[in-house]
């Protein structure tokens, strides 16, 4: 029901994010430039008795509404803030009609005031909605203790004015209370107020019932928390009572750490239930302490800490050629697990994004294919003597990748509950070495360094191995349970990685489980660069000595290598580095000497006494093991690395020895068979050799190999052993400068044999200079360092008629044949 009536010319004043309704008188700030435009151009219209007028129109979005309100100016000075401002009172409903011209900065529009019928007297639907709308409205205003606006709003009759005053409520959006404004039918804008009205207090009616369900669990919390203070304080009483010191504090504080600490859902809950049974068995009960334990153990685990990855490749490789020196071979492949393994993270991840996308849809596709959780495949084992950086290596893997790093020894373990843990029911009961480890890492995605792991063995305990192999199973290992933890852990993030000395005794399904990556040992002059670069800073420091202070020079250097140490590794020459630099340190601290020194190779016998390991061929020749016939230079690969070994032969009195063979020195069940192998060969066919060969006939062999407290194994010394005793047949010296390696046939083939690089380096450290090799060997050399090839003269043969062309001396002594 709406009558166009007048017609009016007002500048616009536009109201952002506010509506103004007839009957409203709201403050509007006059530092607004539009505001203060409008208020200035209608003050400049206006008629000198009368009050400026605007029309106040609602602009969302820079878009006007199509209804505006007349607004009269009622007054102008400053608002409680301090600005500017003038009073307006919203009067009529203005249609806004087209822009025209007026005084002032304003836009002035021409618009129709929409004039408001109601018949008379008002039918009852309507009066009913009246009272309806007015009773709510009331009740919403006392609830909120607006007792004047309560009165004024019972004072007004008119549908549309009491709707129109709605434009108070502060629950209205600016959206809603545009939609009042364009309501120009007054019953119809007094049915939408009461929708509004009646909407908001069903959702504050929910509001309500929530903050309710809240409050309740809040008293039952706090209801909770009084009740255990009283049983603390009971429990103290009690406590004093019977003396016992110590009240049930701990418990609640259990409590407390546990909802503290943010475990996972599942750890969570059994801890709680952990901390109840404290709580019930008190101080006294016996139990009381394995639970603590427990819990200590539980709470210090990182559940939720796991460091971000942040490598890139090439950084990885920085980080690894500057812990360590050469290896560059082992680098590589380092590098291109690390590679590998960020890759595969990576496509798990979207793999992983993806299933979760898919799951989120209510008929998705079946989610992804179960995917190998552990994103780098096998684990790397670094396998080499002692000494060559395995374990510093992987403590630059773990540098490399930004991830904590931790170290298991597994030398000498053979009870599985080392691995798994011990039941809790057991006196003494802890945690396995896995999860000790990771607690010690202090994240859940650590790199692990499994430390020797061919040092494991099994018996009646339990096989550790077996556990071993669950850790390392990504099919397994991210639900790893310890027998003393009890709860999941997952491992699928840590990255293990493993070292061992010696493949041999490594059991075959960890093996199997394994990358492996073969360190060989390092060349004098790898050494060199090693102490140099490495060795000799730390050591300084550690001796508290500045470079400035002390150097030590290469050829220094060179010489503790060489002759003061014979390893494949560099321990005993950080141990011989450092003992130069506390002697130094101790002479210039006593006045001794003055600093700063410079240590040479002549200076190191006054320091740390005379060198231990002079090459055999620097010696007397009548010093020489090989000086008598019947001992032959072998070459061997042990735990420690690559060796030289001597097999001596030796022939029993005929009337007092047996005949046959025997066999000393710890050997392994393979060295002895070579040992047959030999004897028999040189019965066959050692009168082709022109071996006086009936003795071996008539007379026991004897064949020992010295260091007789390390075990020795393996087929290679075949060669060694033949040629001892053709040797000891012929008289004729084994050549002092020679040493040799091959398994031989019982034809007298030489066959090829492991470890030719570590051999190598090991005769080059001895100071042997022609070594004999399997010819089907000699692919091998490839992989010796060309500095230690070009020392040595190698002699690759096939048939063990060269290797004695080669080894022996021509010099003839007959043999001293006991009588
Ligand atoms: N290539 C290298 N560059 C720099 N330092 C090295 C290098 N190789 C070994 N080292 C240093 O030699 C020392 C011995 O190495 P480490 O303890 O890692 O040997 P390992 O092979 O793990 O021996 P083990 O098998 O007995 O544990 C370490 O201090 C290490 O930093």
């Amino acid at each position: 029901m709406e009558t166009t009536r007048t017609t009016l010319t007002l500048p616009v004043l536009p109201l952002d994010d506010a509506v103004v309704l007839p009957g409203m008188v709201v403050p509007l700030d006059l530092s607004d430039a539009e505001v203060r435009a409008a208020v200035e151009a209608a003050r400049a219209a206006a008629p000198a008795a009368g009050k400026p007028e605007v029309l106040l129109v609602p602009r969302t979005e820079g878009r006007y509404a199509a209804i505006g309100v007349r607004g009269r100016v009622e007054q102008t000075g400053r608002l409680a803030d301090g600005d500017p401002g003038a009073l307006i009172r919203g009067l009529t409903r203005v249609r806004v009609g087209a822009g025209t011209t007026g005084p002032g900065a304003a836009l002035w529009v021409e618009g129709t005031e929409v004039a408001e019928e109601l018949p008379d007297p008002l039918p009852g639907a309507v009066t009913e909605l009246v009272t309806e709308y007015r009773a709510l409205i009331t009740a919403w205003l006392r609830e909120r203790g607006a007792w004047q606006v309560v009165d004024r709003v019972q004072q007004i009759e008119s549908p549309g004015a009491l709707a129109d005053n709605a434009g108070y409520s502060p629950f209205l959006t600016t959206e809603q209370r545009v939609r009042l404004l364009e309501a120009t039918d007054p019953v119809d804008r007094l049915r939408l107020a009461t929708t509004l009205l009646k909407d908001h207090l069903a959702e504050r009616e929910v509001a309500d019932s929530i903050a309710k369900d809240v409050q309740d669990g809040v008293e039952k919390q706090q209801r909770e928390f009084l009740l255990r203070r009283q049983l603390q304080a009971v429990r103290r009483e009690l406590s004093e009572l019977t003396g016992d010191g110590g009240a049930g504090e701990a418990e609640d504080d259990y409590r407390a750490r546990i909802e503290a600490a943010a475990l996972p859902p599942e750890v969570h809950k059994a801890a709680l239930a952990e901390a109840d049974k404290l709580e019930r068995a008190g101080d006294q009960g016996p139990e009381s302490g394995w639970i603590r334990t427990w819990l200590d153990t539980v709470l210090e685990m990182p559940w939720n800490i796991t460091s971000e990855d942040t490598y890139d490749i090439a950084e990885a490789r920085a980080v690894l050629d500057a812990d360590h020196t050469g290896l560059q071979d082992v680098k590589d492949r380092i590098v291109e697990y690390l590679a590998v393994r960020k890759r595969r993270a990576a496509r798990d991840r979207t793999a992983a994004e993806a299933a979760d996308g898919a799951a989120q849809l209510p008929e998705g596709p079946a989610p992804a294919a179960p995917r190998d959780r552990r994103p780098g495949g096998a684990v790397l084992a670094l396998v080499g003597p002692p000494g060559v950086g395995k374990t510093s290596l992987g403590e630059s893997v773990a540098r490399a990748m930004g991830r904590d790093f931790v170290r298991v020894a597994l030398g000498g373990v053979r009870d599985e509950a080392e691995i798994r843990g011990h039941r809790r029911t057991y006196v003494g009961a802890l945690p396995g070495r896995i999860v000790r480890a990771v607690k010690d890492a202090g994240s859940m995605n650590p790199v692990v360094l499994l430390d020797e792991v061919d040092k494991i063995g099994s018996d009646f305990r339990g096989d550790p191995a077996a556990a071993l192999l669950e850790v390392l199973d990504p099919a397994q290992n991210h639900t790893f349970r310890d027998h003393y933890l009890e709860v999941e852990l997952d491992l699928s993030d840590v990255v293990f990685l493993a070292t061992a000395n010696a493949l041999e005794t490594i059991p075959q399904p960890l093996l199997d489980r394994m990358e492996l990556v073969q360190l060989d040992g390092y060349t004098e002059d790898e050494k060199v660069t090693i102490a140099r670069d490495h060795l000799l800073p730390r050591q300084l420091e550690r001796a508290g000595l500045d470079p400035a202070e002390a150097a030590v020079t290469d050829d220094a250097l060179r010489r503790l290598a060489g002759e003061y140490t014979r390893e494949a590794g560099v321990r005993g020459l950080e141990r011989a580095v450092a003992r130069v630099l506390r002697k130094i340190a101790a002479s210039g601290e006593s006045g001794e000497s003055s600093l700063p020194v410079t240590i040479g190779p002549d200076d190191l016998r006054g320091l740390i006494g005379r060198p231990r390991h002079t090459p055999e061929a620097a010696h007397d020749p009548a010093e020489r093991r090989t000086a008598v016939p019947g001992v032959a230079t072998g070459l061997a690969v042990t735990g420690a690395g690559g060796d030289v070994l001597y097999v001596e032969a030796s022939l029993a009195d005929p009337e007092t020895g047996g005949a046959g063979l025997t066999l000393t020195g710890q050997l392994g069940d393979v060295m002895k068979e070579s040992g047959q192998i030999a004897l028999s060969y040189l019965r066959s066919r050692g009168a082709e050799l022109e071996l006086p060969v009936g003795d071996l006939k008539e007379r026991g062999v004897h064949l020992h190999v010295p260091a007789g407290a390390v075990p020795k194994d393996g087929p290679s010394a075949g060669v060694t052993m033949i040629t001892a005793l053709a040797s000891l047949l012929s008289g004729r010296q084994v050549r002092p400068d020679v040493a040799m390696t091959g398994e031989v046939s019982l034809t007298g083939r030489v066959l090829p044999i492991g470890g030719v690089k570590q051999k190598l380096l090991a005769a080059d450290r001895a100071g042997v200079t022609t070594v004999i090799i399997p010819a089907r060997n000699e692919p091998d050399l490839d992989d010796v360092p060309a500095e230690v090839l070009a020392r040595l003269d190698v002699r690759p043969v096939s048939d063990v008629r060269t290797v004695l062309e080669v080894a022996l001396t021509p010099g003839r002594r007959p043999v001293e044949v006991a009588a």
